[in-house]
């Protein structure tokens, strides 16, 4: 299905509605499987695995990139016709109206058979979405909610960073709270008293929701569907309930270590009253201070420059650094990093380069790093090993390197 996202290519919802040829809302309505987690959690990782499967024939899928440059289409095997990319933003708050006009021209697209007649929608969320607003549009918005029901919120966690993700990040708590059902990603490579001290706090954070170990994406494809066949409702009640919890959850800072939790009802609505803690409250969805920008680099790229940068990065910025993804141009070949925060996920090679381009690209979420001081840390990415010391670096190179990088950042 080819659905151009151009703002002048997207006529509104309310523009697709009350024309009359596509007000076929007699027909049952699209299950949509909201797919959330914060930056890096997995799930595009998911979400490529998935839709080798044959249940997803008909399945649509709307994926929303925080980024300039979309990475994650490039990622995502399915065929990119099957696909509507929302890069411009974050669906949950910048194109919100977006969203309801992109499920607004696939239901018109489908009535008038210019796309395969799919049966659901699943919608991969920004890591920094807030999915209380997306799920309002589907199950509130006046128009969508009579052609789509909200199936279920399916949040991906990753468990080697999300504690600390949970601490610094409302959105991550949000995700939590939300969800009927959470993908625990990473487990083999994160610390058993970490998954434990983990599922015990989203346990108290979310007891309805059920826990399921995925490893590298790989989930029966039956655990994204079905979960509410008549449809989960959500009214903005509702939400506003979660949001009560949430804040009980933030004021406490650290709520499983803090003892006053230990008698406290984290789904009553007044279940930190007299706790002695300053009670915050956020209105915004977004933490402060997150920068998002994409970037080219046109020049040469070794294997050891490549790796020097990651280390270096990681260790001096790590924490600053909420993602990376990039497409690099390693000598000719084109290879996938990721990051999240000081994790480095080990690069992929790709069989193929996706499309035309052969600059590298790259997607920064950042926490107070600008554009300039990355660029000026891209030098690093042309080093190559001293000539007798194998894959080691030239020391001095090497030593350069570090001091225009520390300078940098
Ligand atoms: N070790 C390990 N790595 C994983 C697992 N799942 C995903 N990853 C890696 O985590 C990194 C991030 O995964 P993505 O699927 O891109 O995460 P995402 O949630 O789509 O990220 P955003 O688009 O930034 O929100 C990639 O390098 C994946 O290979 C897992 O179960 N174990």
């Amino acid at each position: 299905m080819t659905l151009h996202k151009g703002k002048t290519e997207i006529p509104s919802a309310r523009e697709v509605f009350t024309d009359a040829t596509t007000d076929n809302s007699a027909e049952a309505p699209v299950p949509v499987t909201l797919l959330t987690g914060f930056l890096g959690s997995g799930k595009t990782t998911l979400l490529s695995r998935l839709v080798r499967d044959q249940s997803m024939a008909r399945a649509a899928i709307i994926i929303n990139e925080f980024g300039e440059i979309g990475i994650d289409q490039l990622l995502v095997t399915k065929p990119k016709e099957d696909m509507v990319v929302l890069s411009n933003g974050c669906l949950c708050c910048a194109v919100r109206g977006e969203l309801a006009d992109t499920l607004a021209l696939m239901w018109r697209e489908r009535a008038s058979a210019n796309v395969p007649p799919f049966d659901k929608v699943v919608i991969e969320t920004s890591g920094l979405a807030d999915p209380t607003s997306i799920m309002l549009t589907v199950t509130s918005d006046e128009d969508i909610s009579r052609r789509y029901v909200l199936d279920g919120v399916l949040t991906v966690v990753d468990s080697v960073q999300s504690l600390a993700q949970m601490d610094e990040h409302p959105e991550a708590v949000r995700q939590i709270i939300v969800a009927d059902r959470i993908l625990l990603t990473k487990n083999d490579i994160a610390e058993d008293g970490i998954v434990k001290k983990l599922c015990r706090r989203i346990a108290r954070l979310n007891p309805m929701a059920t826990l399921h170990n995925v490893e590298h994406g790989k989930i029966e494809p039956q655990l994204l569907f079905n979960v509410h066949p008549d449809g989960r409702t959500d009214s903005p009640e509702k939400v506003a309930e979660w949001l009560r919890l949430e804040e009980g959850e933030k004021a406490c800072g650290h709520p499983y270590e803090c003892d006053c939790h230990s008698d406290h009802d984290h789904h009553g609505r007044d279940s930190h009253a007299g706790c002695g803690h300053d009670h915050r409250h956020f209105g915004a969805a977004h933490s402060h201070d997150i920068q998002s920008y994409s970037m080219f680099y046109e020049g040469p790229v070794t294997p050891d420059g490549l790796q020097v940068w990651m280390d270096a990065i990681a260790r001096l910025r790590g924490p600053d650094m909420l993602r990376i993804k990039g497409l690099i141009n390693v000598e000719g070949l084109p290879v996938v990093i990721q990051a999240v925060q000081h994790l480095f996920h080990p690069p992929v090679e790709l069989k193929e380069w996706p499309d035309n381009e052969r600059r590298s690209r790259f997607v920064f979420i950042t926490r107070g790093i600008g554009r300039d001081e990355i660029e000026a840390t891209f030098s690093a990415l042309s080093l190559h090993s001293g000539k007798d010391t194998g894959f080691m670096l030239d020391p001095q190179g090497y030593e350069r390197f570090a001091k225009a990088m520390t300078a940098a950042l």
